[in-house]
């Protein structure tokens, strides 16, 4: 609907700022398209394209309910970016203590990634679905590779290394026999002997529950002095660089541990989500049934052709439960909240209306409109294949902006003005002050996914930015598998009444996941390696993902997995893009058959051939359990969760246990015979001097490698020295000291003041934060200008001003951003809009 006559020519409300949905027909001639006939509107319709305005609709059932026009876009001429293909070097990853973001996030870190083309990573990543390997291309990754850990494994393996392998040659069929057996083999809860224990009825529970670690949930009392004794076991059972943050009990498990006054607070926190919400609040069964809309088929909501196409490309027939009531919602152009566990194909739940909503743009003039922020540069690289494929059938355009891919090659790529961006936030605020070819004005979608994940890495003040800077006119969809009371503030400061959609909100992992535990006794914990190569090497031999909390023990993990001949990939926060790219690849691709993971991994992550993933430890919260078993069991597929458990983690193996029997879930515990384990733990240990020898061994070789980059960058800079010095200084909207602040704060959030406390006395600074205190060093001494709001406003956290939700006031003032050629820039002043959004 038109505002007022004044600006009816800039600007026409959305359908969800007034909540009105205006029922027509597509056929009718005197179709009312936000007020207007159809008529006048294309009279204005043209006279806006003539403007450049543009025009977006919202449309449900293939007809259009109301039209949103947004502001009239200002082009920004693009600028005349010169890329002499210089890309800036970054030293060498080293360890980084525990709690880093595994440079999930980090805007800073850039590689080289030669013919790697942004535009279409199907060639790059080969996350072919159907894991096609002949389709991955790994080898143009550029020569930024690492260090090769499995070319020196396998060159001391020549030299002195004799391992035997056991019984690594498994075949699949042989693995499956294996399993069974297992289930043959039970022995009673008493009984160390090789199997499984299945939780099935009432009286094996008991005996579980007596015996069996962390299963007796029922037991409080003892339970909780365990849980102390437990938690005072962590800092010293993981008191290296890494060491783990000590577990408490996370928003999501209120359910497991309110107390009666806890219990006021979350009566009272529902009563706050119940004013803010929008009133047709839906939770609904995975069964797709729900009393408040129709369980549909794709067909039965409208979409076009070439998305039905997309679909059928995919494999979709009927849309999962998440879908069902996310698609319709968000083709009116509501904001959503939408939560459903794990592999329960959000992803598509929100790229279906999306590229539904994008057939109709005007197409003229390309302009970016949707912008969908994840945590991860893995989840960006996945979500963009997904939205390609299932845009096969038409001319949507998209790109990516993570960490880790070259800025310039980036900001050539915005200049084309792509449809969709898919961007992990640091590198999304990068571009959005730093990079003339991007400018937020135009965008009209958001999605943020894995809210909460993004915030647990103290990104919350990031997304702030954001979600501030982008107009408000626009639709915001929010998804996670978990909610906490973080992403609820969230939601508050950037979502407009959302409506809010659960699928089996409460029940926590799917039906089809078998989770399992491997009880380590008392004096038993050093053992654990060994459980685990008897589980890796006998019974869980192919498409497992093993979850490790500290980078270096999966390191060295790798290489003893290495030793023994498994095929083995790794995935952490210390590794280059490309390496983490290339594990990825093929693991995908069942090159390798295990992949070593840190938490890294834990979000998203959809490879749907994985059969199990195993805990070597548990992972600090319940909440990382739900989303580490969730990368098996996806998409209604079978899958098993293995959890290596001691002493220190049972308090979170008692929260599976009890949350997974609430919701019927199949527990079992699996024993394996004490001797076995051992010998497994035996080798290994023998394997120590070869091991630290090929750790050696990789020091050097990086240290050669950052040796050769130094040299090449110093000689870029020599040749390129008018060129570099000549660009503006990059800017970030928050100084480095507020930045460590907000960083610390979603720590303690997270994992209490414990884990903070010896992080920050123990840790020490990570590359991404060392490179943000030498940025600063650098802007103090010369005048920097930024861009975007406020501009002309020297950098620092400017305009924070904030509203009662967090939205910025204050309004920007003066102009003159450093343009590409080195010029002060005598743009116009910008008007910033006060208050917050809503
Ligand atoms: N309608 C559908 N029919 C069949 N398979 C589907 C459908 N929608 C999604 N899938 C498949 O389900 C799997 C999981 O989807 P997706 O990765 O979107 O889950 P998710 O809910 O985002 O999981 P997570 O919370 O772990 O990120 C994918 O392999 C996807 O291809």
């Amino acid at each position: 609907m038109i505002t007022s006559g004044e600006d009816d020519d800039d600007f026409i409300r959305t359908i969800s700022d007034d909540d009105e949905i205006i029922q027509s027909s597509a056929d009718s001639e005197d179709l009312e398209l936000g007020g207007l006939t159809k008529k006048t509107q294309n009279s204005r319709k043209r006279k806006r394209s003539k403007d450049q305005g543009e025009i977006f609709p919202v449309a449900t059932d293939g007809t259009y309910e109301k039209n949103k026009i947004i502001k009239r876009r200002k082009i920004r001429p693009g600028a005349a970016a010169k890329d002499n293909g210089l890309m800036e070097e970054e030293e060498g990853e080293t360890w980084t203590a525990h709690g880093e973001d595994d440079g999930a996030l980090d805007s800073d870190f850039e590689f080289q990634i030669g013919d790697i083309d942004n535009w279409v990573t199907e060639d790059l990543d080969g996350w072919d679905l159907k894991g096609n390997a002949a389709a991955i291309k790994i080898t143009a990754l550029g020569d930024k590779k690492g260090v090769d850990i499995d070319a020196i494994i396998a060159r001391r393996g020549k030299c002195d290394t004799v391992v035997e392998n056991g019984d690594s040659n498994h075949t699949n069929s042989e693995d499956e026999s294996q399993r069974e057996s297992g289930l043959d083999e039970v022995t009673g809860s008493e009984a160390e002997g090789r199997g499984i224990e299945e939780d099935e009825d009432e009286n094996e529970d008991q005996t579980l529950d007596e015996d069996a670690f962390g299963m007796g949930v029922a037991d409080t009392e003892k339970e909780e002095g365990d849980d102390s004794l437990a938690e005072d076991q962590i800092p010293e059972s993981s008191s290296d660089e890494e060491s783990a943050a000590e577990p408490v009990p996370h928003p999501d498990d209120l359910d497991y541990h309110v107390s009666s006054a806890d219990e006021m607070d979350v009566s009272e926190e529902q009563a706050r989500r119940k004013a803010f919400f929008a009133p047709e609040e839906m939770e609904i069964t995975s069964k797709g049934k729900n009393k408040n809309t129709t369980a549909g088929s794709f067909q039965s909501m409208s979409l076009s052709r070439p998305i039905l196409r997309g679909l059928a490309a995919m494999g979709f027939s009927e849309p999962t439960p998440i879908q069902t009531k996310t698609i319709p919602v968000a083709l009116l152009g509501k904001d959503v909240v939408g939560g459903a566990v794990t592999g329960s194909g959000k992803t598509a739940a929100f790229i279906i209306p999306i590229l539904e909503r994008l057939l109709y743009r005007p197409k003229k003039i390309p302009t970016s409109r949707v912008a969908i922020l994840m945590p991860t540069r893995e989840l960006a690289v996945q979500c963009f294949n997904v939205a390609k494929k299932l845009a096969s059938f038409t001319d949507v355009t998209f790109c990516q902006l993570v960490g880790g891919f070259s800025l310039r090659e980036q900001e050539s790529v915005l200049r084309q003005r792509p449809d969709v961006i898919m961007a992990t936030p640091g590198r999304f605020i990068d571009h959005m002050r730093n990079s003339a070819s991007f400018t937020v004005d135009t965008l009209e979608i958001l999605v943020l996914d894995e809210a909460d994940r993004m915030l647990e890495d103290g990104f919350a003040d990031e997304l702030n930015e954001i979600l501030t800077t982008i107009p408000k006119s626009r639709q915001t969809m929010l998804f996670s598998a978990t909610m906490t009371d973080r992403v609820d503030k969230l939601i508050r400061v950037g979502l407009n009444r959302p409506l809010r959609l659960m699928v089996d909100a409460r029940k926590q992992t799917v039906g089809t996941l078998i989770q399992e535990f491997v009880r380590l006794r008392p004096g038993r914990e050093d053992r654990r390696l060994g459980y685990l190569m008897y589980l890796c090497q006998n019974i869980y031999t192919d498409h497992t993902i093993i979850f490790f909390r500290q980078k270096k023990v999966a390191h060295r993990v790798r290489i003893i997995f290495g030793l023994f001949g498994i095929k083995a990939a790794e995935l952490h926060g210390s590794m280059s893009q490309e390496q983490r790219i290339s594990a990825l690849a093929s693991f995908r691709t069942s090159q390798t058959t295990h992949l070593l993971a840190t938490d890294l991994a834990s979000r998203g992550l959809d490879i749907p051939t994985v059969t199990t993933v195993i805990n070597y430890e548990a992972p600090q919260t319940h909440e990382i359990y739900l989303h580490r078993v969730g990368r098996t069991a996806r998409a209604g597929r079978a899958g098993r969760a293995c959890t290596i458990a001691a002493e220190p983690d049972r308090k979170i193996v008692k929260q599976a246990v009890k949350a997974g029997r609430a919701q019927g879930a199949k527990i079992v515990s699996r024993v394996i015979e004490p001797s076995l384990a051992d010998e497994w733990a035996a080798k290994c240990a023998a394997l120590d001097a070869e091991i630290d020898s090929i750790l050696d061994e990789e020091k050097e070789e990086k240290a050669i490698a950052g040796a050769e980059m130094q040299v090449r960058k110093g000689e870029n800079i020599m040749t390129h020295e008018d060129e570099i010095k000549s660009r503006p200084k990059r800017t970030w909207f928050e100084s480095e000291k507020e930045k460590l602040v907000a960083k610390k704060k979603g720590m303690v959030e997270l994992n209490g003041a414990v884990g903070l406390g010896k992080k920050i006395v123990g840790g020490k600074l990570s590359h991404k934060d060392r490179k943000r205190l030498d940025d600063g060093r650098e802007r103090k001494e010369g005048r920097v200008w930024k861009k975007g709001r406020g501009d002309g406003v020297e950098v620092g956290r400017v305009g924070k001003g904030k509203g009662k939700d967090g939205g910025r006031g204050g309004s920007g003032s003066g102009s003159g951003r450093k343009g590409k050629g080195g010029k002060e820039g005598g743009g116009k002043a910008k008007k910033v809009k006060g208050g917050g959004r809503r």
